[in-house]
């Protein structure tokens, strides 16, 4: 697991790999080479349009259709070409997580207060008008992301949700995503995936105004080209490629932790999983569950190099040590199987999304079945932010309203500011205020 430097001058005698990654990589989103891919993508596009936009959906993902959009018929019946109980999986997912959304949404309130007589100051949360999702499918048609960024803005009221996703091998948007985004409340779906689906939802490039904020994870270019569109449209945060990672004891049992980081090394070869632990004949016991679960499962072309290249197994010798290392990691998902649960509840404090306890797994918010949000910031964003949740789509806007009487106990305080800096027209706006209050 990438640690820094610092941190390891501090606590390399404390801690010993029983398993260490085999590429030494910087995480990567933050690889020079897909920056500067993305940087001359995002140019290309502003400066050419639709063209560019069209050469791109044909070069990467082999798209030749003339039109992106999916009509409303198409997306209405998705549904009707699955399976039953997939159909109703996608139902439950999508319910589900507008259930926790809809508690997000209860527990935040707007509020109003007079702070001084005549000073009545408040806050009010207010939706983003435009919001465009990203849909990752390049190499699994990811069926739960809808919900969690179309279904959960629509649950904060944002009046508009675009989302776009790559096409399938049939050239056309997964069913299952198109459903789960139809159910969520799409608008339009268009069949578009990476850097080009970024930029024509903030270019406006899509018959549609431009978006005012971009969400949703995906790989590494989709994660650098919203870090690069960032400021002209909002993000939700950095989501890229997908990590995991185990605290465990002796009480956990070896072949679940070893399914557990498979389970998420699966999606994609740069897909970090991790385990820290304070026992060594569990973390030995894990390796070896790990190399035997590789052998069986279809998608080892996927998590076995996942797993030899950015997989570790971590011994440390306390269960504070454990905390340590994983809130300096701080990882998009972080599961605990202990004897010890609610004491790392209380103490842990940096990841995306915390599962506890044995019978927790990441797969279960993954799909949507637990109604918290999938979209998670990785790369160790989760020192400085949260995952993707109603409140991202919400403006808290403040307001005052003034009366007469509270005059005093403002303008004169700004009068003497306003002075010190020498800035006289702002002094004027609360001396003249104060002279009408005088008469
Ligand atoms: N952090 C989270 O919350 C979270 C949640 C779900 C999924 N994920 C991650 O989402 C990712 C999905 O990735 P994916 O690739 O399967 O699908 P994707 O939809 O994110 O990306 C596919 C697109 O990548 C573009 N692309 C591919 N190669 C390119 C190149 N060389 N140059 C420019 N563009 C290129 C193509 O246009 C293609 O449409 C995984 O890494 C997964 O771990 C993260
Ligand atoms: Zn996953």
């Amino acid at each position: 697991m990438k640690l820094s430097p610092r941190f390891l001058s501090e606590y390399d005698n404390r801690l010993r790999h029983l398993k260490a990654p085999a590429v030494d990589a910087p995480p990567a989103q933050s690889d020079p080479a897909v920056r500067a891919r993305v940087s001359e993508m995002l140019s290309d596009i502003e400066a050419s349009g639709i063209d560019a936009v069209r050469r791109y959906a044909r070069e990467l993902d082999r798209f030749e259709d003339a039109d992106f959009e999916m009509s409303a018929e198409r997306l209405a019946s998705s549904g009707d070409r699955l399976e039953p109980a997939l159909r109703e999986a996608i139902e439950l997912g999508s319910e589900r997580t507008k259930q926790f959304a809809r508690l997000q949404r209860e527990h935040l309130t707007d509020f109003e207060a007079e702070l001084v007589p005549g000073l009545v100051t408040g806050q009010r949360y207010i939706p983003v008008a435009r919001v465009g999702a990203y849909l990752p499918a390049g190499r699994f048609p990811l069926t739960a992301s809808a919900f969690m960024t179309v279904g959960v803005a629509k649950v904060a009221g944002v009046p508009t949700v675009i989302g776009c996703t790559p096409p399938g091998p049939d050239g056309r948007p997964n069913d299952a995503v198109a459903y789960a985004a139809y159910l969520s409340g799409v608008d339009h779906l268009y069949t578009l995936g990476g850097v080009q689906a970024l930029a024509a939802m903030a270019f406006g490039l899509l018959g549609e105004q431009p978006v005012d904020m971009v969400v949703g994870a995906g790989n590494a270019f989709v994660a650098e080209a919203k870090r690069q569109l960032f400021g002209r449209v909002a993000i939700d945060l950095l989501a890229g490629p997908s990590e995991v990672a185990v605290i465990a004891d002796e009480t956990a049992d070896a072949e679940i932790v070893a399914a557990d980081l498979l389970g998420q090394a699966e999606h994609g070869p740069n897909s970090p999983a991790a385990l820290v632990t304070t026992s060594e004949t569990l973390g030995l016991a894990v390796i070896e569950a790990v190399d035997r679960q590789l052998e069986t499962l279809s998608t080892r072309e996927i998590c076995g190099p996942a797993w030899r290249d950015f997989g570790s197994v971590v011994l440390v010798g306390s269960r504070e040590d454990a905390v340590a290392v994983m809130d300096e990691y701080a990882p998009e998902h972080l599961e605990v199987q202990t004897s010890d649960d609610v004491w790392y509840h209380d103490t842990l404090t940096n990841y995306g999304s915390l599962f506890l306890g044995h019978w927790s797994t990441v797969a279960y918010s993954d799909k949507g079945m637990a109604g918290t949000n999938h979209t998670l910031p990785t790369a160790g964003g989760a020192k400085h932010s949260a995952g993707l949740s109603v409140s991202r789509y919400l403006k808290p806007l403040t307001y005052q309203r003034i009366a007469r009487e509270a005059t005093p106990a403002l303008a004169a305080a700004v009068d003497v500011i306003s002075a010190s800096e020498g800035m006289t027209a702002h002094q004027a706006t609360a001396t003249m205020r104060l002279a009408t209050y005088a008469q």
